[in-house]
């Protein structure tokens, strides 16, 4: 049976990002993609132009019709920008029996832009972080949500409890954003105790607009599939480094990544390796 996801993110006018990046990553995956929008961004590779946010009773009303309609079997959130969606979405979650949750913290676009209001972060930790399976945030994000700041590895782990003792089931912190010349790597805890670290080559390129989005996106559809989140965390590892490998050299700033590349360079994907 075909697997469906649903993403709950603002619209990239440049095809990056957000609710764009998701569709194409579920496509490319053979995931059947749905959406509910809650903003609307101005916004291209040099930056963002403007922030039109939806109606929170609009972002309810779009997950309810995707919920009462179709079998989900994995939702993301990416940019939910305002305290009063953010509880709109927590709501229409649980009263949906909700499916496994991927959370990506989205705050800050590259070009400094801010995609959450600053007084959204206490509902997103309040409302939506207990319902996760996985929260994806980069080290910035994570040093928000876990109110600290992080240097060392001993802090990841700091950072990743403190994250964790909001209910939700597991976090990776990605290290797309640190000086680590050689490798990508990112730190992945799970409440139980269990954690590993996944790490890749880091590929020299500035068109990286998106890779949070694209990450987060694949893990989605992988669990869509059935696939468990370690398996599902790994995979995706081999989607977005795929996809930064064969940038298309779009736009005059940080460019997309190539949502087509997974299944034409899977096999040679550089090696994605886990160390427990
Ligand atoms: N240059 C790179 N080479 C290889 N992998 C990378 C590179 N940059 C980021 N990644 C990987 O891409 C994934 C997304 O991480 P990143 O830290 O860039 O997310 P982000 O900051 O949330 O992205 P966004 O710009 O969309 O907000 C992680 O697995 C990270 O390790
Ligand atoms: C709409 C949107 N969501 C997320 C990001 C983060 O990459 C972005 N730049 N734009």
């Amino acid at each position: 049976m075909t697997s469906v996801a649903l993403t709950i993110a603002g619209s990239d006018s440049g095809g990056g990002a957000g609710i764009q990046a998701d569709l194409k990553t579920f496509q490319e995956l053979g995931v059947f993609g749905t959406s509910a929008l809650t903003a609307v961004t101005a916004q291209n590779t040099l930056g963002v132009h403007g922030v039109y946010p939806i109606e929170a009773a609009g972002v309810t009303a779009q997950i309810q019709a995707v919920l009462d309609d179709f079998s989900v079997g994995a939702v993301k959130t990416g940019m939910l920008f305002s305290a009063d969606i953010i509880e709109a979405v927590a709501v229409s979650l649980r009263n949906n029996g909700c499916p496994p949750l991927v959370i990506d913290p989205v705050m800050i676009a590259k070009g400094g832009a801010s995609l959450l209001k600053d007084e959204a972060v206490t509902a997103l930790k309040a409302h939506l972080l207990p319902l996760a399976t996985l929260v994806t945030p980069n080290i910035p994000e994570a040093e928000v949500l876990a109110d600290m700041t992080i240097q060392s590895t001993a802090d990841y782990e700091e950072a990743a409890n403190r994250i964790l003792s909001s209910g939700a089931k597991a976090v990776i912190l990605k290290g797309g954003h640190s000086n680590d010349a050689q490798f990508a790597e990112d730190f992945f805890f799970r409440a139980d105790g269990y954690s590993f670290t996944i790490k890749s080559e880091r590929i020299a390129t500035k068109d990286t607009h998106g890779t949070g989005c694209t990450f987060s996106a694949a893990i989605t559809a992988f669990i869509s599939q059935g696939k468990s989140l370690q398996e599902a965390v790994r995979e995706a590892k081999v989607f977005i480094q795929a996809a930064i490998s064969d940038g298309l050299q779009l736009g005059g700033g940080h460019g997309p990544t190539n949502h087509w590349a997974y299944n034409r360079l899977k096999q040679d994907a550089k090696e994605v390796v886990i160390i427990e």
